[in-house]
């Protein structure tokens, strides 16, 4: 916490103070890949990808400690019945993540990724947004300096999951507050919200930016107000990443939420980060826009829990393998262009 004593604090001076990107490292890995056995750019934005990992890591790119972060909450505006699922099922899934149980796990498996599961006090869920303020400053500031804390097994691309009933509502508040437009056009199916339960979503979210405006031109206090947990958390591993130089891929509609916090306290705070996909929750190509990116995947998925990310680790990986492990025109006796 800040000399001052406002928890905030020392958040706000940390968003406005970011580190840049290496340029030296950027320009070493743009000079090697012009030499690699392939037609200029002929690897696409795997090339970018490449220079991307030079660029934040400040080395040679390379993928060797890949990590998915789930952090999960629990949010009180689940008593509006805006899910089709009930909050235990966030501990469930916890629970189903450390057995090995869910597509996640696969997909870590797949790839070759760690895993790591943060639940955040999955018996306090947060209050309810329509009503009241998800977290007060105290709890908002430490569950982001908890987010920090999870790096600290140290990695070198860390992609962003999320588990928690309710918190498509709280992303979609989160991006109406953020940018406007009606509640309609944020809110989506989530798990599978139609009919009624979708109705009164679109309601929780009205109410909710309508309740907490006067406040929400102070991007911290959209986060603290409209959040939950499990979004200060993800939004304080983004912020640390971008301070140990670690890469970041953003799983779905609602790692982007927190991810467009800091985007709002500082536009250069995702300059680290990949949108790994496109969710099919309707809102987020508009929300990724916003964030001026372009998401790596669109497979249609909508689960959460990091999947998009896990999969896109393996684009990233495949990215700095092919830059390092590549030969040279001149290594593998291969004419380069007249
Ligand atoms: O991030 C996404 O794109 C996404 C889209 C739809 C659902 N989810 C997941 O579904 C849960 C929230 O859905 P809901 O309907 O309870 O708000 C939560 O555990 C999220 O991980 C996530
Ligand atoms: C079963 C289930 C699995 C999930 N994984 C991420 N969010 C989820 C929501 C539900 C309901």
């Amino acid at each position: 916490m800040s000399a001052s004593g406002l928890p905030f604090d020392d958040f706000r001076e940390l968003l406005s103070n970011l580190p840049g990107p290496d340029t030296k490292a950027l320009a070493d890995a743009r000079e090697r890949d012009a030499q690699l056995t392939k037609p200029a750019g002929a690897l696409g934005r795997l090339e970018e990808i490449a220079f991307w990992l030079a660029a934040w890591t400040g080395r040679k790119p390379a993928v060797t400690r890949p990590l998915v972060a789930i952090f999960a909450g629990n949010h009180g505006v689940t008593a509006k019945g805006v899910s089709p699922f009930p909050s235990s099922v966030t501990a469930q899934m916890v629970e189903n993540f450390a057995a090995g149980g869910a597509a996640i796990n696969q997909i870590c498996v797949t790839h070759d990724l760690g895993l790591k599961i943060f639940d955040l006090a999955l018996d306090l869920p947060t209050g309810d947004i329509s009503e009241e303020a998800a977290m007060d400053e105290r709890t908002c500031a430490a569950t982001m300096a908890f987010g920090m804390e999870a790096l600290a097994g140290g990695t070198d691309l860390l992609c962003i999951g999320e588990m928690g009933i309710g918190n498509t509502t709280i992303a979609a508040a989160i991006f109406y507050g953020l940018y406007g437009g009606s509640a309609a056009d944020w809110v989506g199916p989530g798990t599978g919200s139609e009919g009624e339960v979708l109705a009164r979503k679109i309601a929780a979210v009205e109410a909710a930016v309508a309740l907490h405006k006067p406040h929400l031109n102070d991007p911290m206090e959209v986060l603290r107000r409209l959040g939950g947990r499990e979004i200060a958390a993800m939004a304080g591993a983004i912020l640390a990443a971008r301070m140990e130089r670690i890469p970041v891929l953003i799983d779905g509609y609602v790692a982007t939420a927190a991810a467009a916090v800091l985007h709002a306290a500082n536009p250069q705070a995702l300059d680290h980060c990949l949108i790994a996909h496109v969710s099919a929750e309707p809102g987020h190509m508009a929300a990724i826009e916003r964030l001026g990116k372009t998401p790596l995947l669109a497979l249609g998925m909508r689960l959460g829990e990091g999947t998009g990310a896990a999969l896109a680790a393996g684009i990233v990986k495949a990215a700095a393998q092919c830059h390092s492990g590549m030969a040279t025109f001149a290594q593998a006796g291969v004419s380069a262009k007249d």
